[in-house]
């Protein structure tokens, strides 16, 4: 078992790493090179001295079980580490290579009972686990291999060489399939290859079997209205419904209801094929109801995008994949809506109507609340979404003001 953990070691080792030490900050890189390296003050900061230093990565072929290790990782290391040590996202990388990211983290033990060093007893005796140790002497730290118990055999000392900044925030490598689909197939194949683990994929993968797209003709005007929560989609897609005689839809369908929290606890890879199938759901019943009516679609896959992408990408709206990137395309074989409108208003007045609704929010939402930077992650990826892109329709008027804006563009860009 140690030998394979050696060669899965082995591959780390000629990539970038990058921990992110203070989210509002760049993260900090670092290579390892076999002679010594000084260090920088930032870097110096990282690796403390005195203080015991390790680093986990998660690495295993199967896509659905890695994702489900890292996440398992992940509430470990909170649970049991929060007092006394510092736990950073990190991840090891070949800069600009797609996919290469394998996903990690660092941690910072200050205890003086080595309280990190239980915890990662157990996980080393996962075979998808990796554990380097860092060791401080002035100026230098060196990488090892860790283990409990001996010395590892073979295992070379690396030291720890600062790096350039990555031109693309390691985050952004692995987005395409991995949290944002393109194509229907991809997140098809994820819930797939979770039928064992999770029973209620079967389901979800029978109503999309059930509800495939229609071709849709030319038929009456579809429309899309996005926006974070509380930004008020539901006051004005429910007048649009009623002032256009339209229909009114939604992403995720009401038939995706009962599983819509299984797939909220799961981690993103699988998580976001499930809002990705949604979308394909919607689209059909939005081609069959179009042949009727306009139709007025409460989220769609701008959400489902920008959501997704906010939450994969650590730390600061620079960090975003740039607005060129083809990750901000629309899906080829998704059914396309005529017109998006994108519902903003400020944060204090999102928070005021958020309060006064006093509903119990998705823990997502309550993140947003806290988290200003991931609010403005979202809002920034919504716009950036092309093909097409949405309209900013600044919804903080009375209902009927913002009703009477939507409906003057509706009618000047869709004719109605
Ligand atoms: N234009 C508006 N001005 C003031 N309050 C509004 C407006 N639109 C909606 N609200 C209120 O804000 C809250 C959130 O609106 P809602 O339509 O449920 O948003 P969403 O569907 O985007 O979560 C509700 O209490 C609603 O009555
Ligand atoms: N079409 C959609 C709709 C929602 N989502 C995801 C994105 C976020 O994780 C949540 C947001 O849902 P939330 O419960 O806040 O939305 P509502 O208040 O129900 O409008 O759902 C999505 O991925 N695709």
């Amino acid at each position: 078992m140690l030998k394979s953990a050696m060669f899965r070691c082995g591959q780390l080792c000629s990539r970038v790493f990058a921990v992110e030490f203070d989210l509002r900050t760049e993260p900090l890189y670092f290579t390892l090179s076999s002679t010594p390296q000084e260090l920088h003050h930032a870097h110096q900061q990282l690796f403390g001295d005195g203080e015991k230093l390790f680093s986990l990565h998660v690495h295993c072929d199967n896509r659905t079980e890695k994702a489900r290790t890292h996440a398992e990782i992940k509430h470990k290391l909170s649970d049991t580490l929060s007092r006394d040590c510092d736990v950073f996202e990190a991840s090891a990388f070949i800069p600009n290579v797609k996919n290469s990211v394998v996903k990690g983290f660092f941690i910072r033990d200050k205890s003086t009972t080595s309280l990190s060093e239980d915890i990662l007893k157990t996980l080393q005796q996962s075979k998808s686990v990796c554990v380097f140790s860092y060791k401080r002497e002035g100026q230098h730290c060196w990488q090892e291999q860790w283990s409990p118990v001996s010395p590892v055999e073979d295992s070379v000392r690396k030291y720890v060489t600062p790096a350039a900044a990555a031109e693309h925030h390691p985050s952004t490598l692995n987005i395409r399939n991995a949290d944002v689909y393109y194509c229907m197939n991809e997140a098809y194949e994820v819930l797939q290859e979770c039928t064992d683990i999770i029973p209620e994929s079967k389901e979800v993968l029978k109503l999309v079997d059930e509800q495939l797209e229609k071709s849709r003709g030319e038929g009456f005007p579809v429309i899309v209205i996005e926006g974070l929560d509380a930004t008020g989609k539901t006051t004005l897609t429910e007048a649009l419904r009623d002032t256009l005689n339209a229909t009114l839809l939604k992403s995720p369908p009401q038939c995706l209801a009962p599983f819509r929290q299984r797939f909220d606890s799961e981690p993103p890879l699988i998580r976001r094929a499930f809002y990705a199938l949604g979308n394909y759901i919607t689209a059909a019943h939005i081609g069959k109801e179009s042949q009727r009516a306009p139709v007025i679609v409460d989220r769609y896959w701008h959400s489902t995008a920008a959501y997704a992408i906010a939450t994969a990408v650590g730390g600061r709206v620079e960090n975003l994949p740039k607005p060129d990137s083809e990750l901000y395309q629309w899906p080829e074989d998704l059914l396309k809506p005529n017109l998006v409108l994108l519902l903003t208003v400020s944060p204090e007045e999102r928070l005021r109507r958020l309060r006064d609704r006093g509903q119990d929010k998705t823990v997502e939402e309550a993140e947003l609340e806290i988290n200003q930077l991931f609010r403005l992650k979202v809002e920034e990826a919504y716009k950036r979404i092309q093909n097409p892109a949405c309209i900013i329709v600044d919804a903080s008027p009375s209902p009927q003001e913002v009703l009477q804006q939507v409906q003057h563009l509706i009618r000047n860009k869709c004719h109605l």
